[in-house]
């Protein structure tokens, strides 16, 4: 199993101006499954709790309980190998650094390349992700939206990851962009033996680009159903958020 994630529990301590603090509880006993090759769906409602798990599983934050291995082993232990790409690709570049600076960045998590090698191995990246060497010196004011989600994704390339969690990639795009975008990482999948763990509020999405769906509610994942199974959702709220999407 590529990812195994057991029993998830994530709280935050919140202070009010006329009471203690309290412990507000987002996720808990939270479990699943990635195979090798899959591209799992995440949904739920906003607030619901999914960045949460996409930064506990990434490691950008820990749990209060529970652990994710990543083929067996503690992701504490095998951090790289799990790259996330935002929605909000303005904010998750560095506005100072070029595009050769922000995929070189990267490239060097996993140990010193020297500068000659380091412009060709970014290029080769650019290249994966569909995108000219020319615009290797450009910045991120500089690039259209889906030019920059490209950047990101390249970015998240650049550490060779085996999973790479896509927290609503494309909800900034415009429709023919979100299509181009999703067409690349159906391509990078099969090229790099890549999965995904997508989240996503639009379920259209999901049955375009997702093998599993995993649906999370009231802090649980409460429903995880093959994407061409959606039709038999058993749970009230997987049928509710089915019923809306049509
Ligand atoms: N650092 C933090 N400190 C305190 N509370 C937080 C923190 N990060 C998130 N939360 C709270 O955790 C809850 C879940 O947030 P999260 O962003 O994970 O939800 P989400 O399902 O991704 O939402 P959306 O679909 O709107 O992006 C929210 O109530 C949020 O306010």
């Amino acid at each position: 199993m590529l990812l195994t994630v057991n029993h998830l529990r994530k709280s935050y301590l919140h202070t009010h101006a006329l009471s203690p603090k309290h412990e507000h509880v987002i996720i808990e006993d939270v479990s699943f499954q990635i195979e090798k090759g899959q591209s799992v769906g995440l949904v739920g409602e906003s607030g619901s709790g999914k960045t949460t798990l996409a930064h506990i599983i990434s490691g950008i934050e820990m749990p209060d309980s529970g652990e994710v291995l990543l083929d067996g082993l503690p992701t504490n232990r095998r951090k790289q190998r799990i790259s996330v790409v935002f929605q909000d690709y303005t904010t998750s570049i560095n506005p100072t650094m070029n595009v050769m600076q922000v995929i070189a960045e990267s490239l060097q998590i996993n140990g010193y390349i020297p500068k000659q090698l380091l412009q060709v191995e970014v290029e080769k990246i650019l290249e994966r992700v569909g995108l000219s060497s020319k615009l290797m010196y450009r910045y991120i004011h500089e690039l259209s939206g889906g030019q920059a989600q490209r950047v990101c994704i390249g970015r998240a390339l650049a550490t060779s990851p085996s999973l790479i969690i896509l927290d609503e990639p494309i909800s900034s795009l415009d429709i023919p962009t979100q299509v181009q975008i999703l067409d690349l990482l159906e391509k990078l999948k099969y090229e790099l033996g890549l999965s995904y763990l997508f989240i996503t509020h639009n379920i259209q999405t999901v049955c375009y680009f997702c093998d599993q769906v995993l649906f999370l509610y009231q802090k649980q994942i409460i429903e995880q159903c093959m994407t061409e199974q959606l039709a038999y959702v058993k749970h009230p709220y997987s049928k509710s958020l089915l019923a809306s999407a049509i």
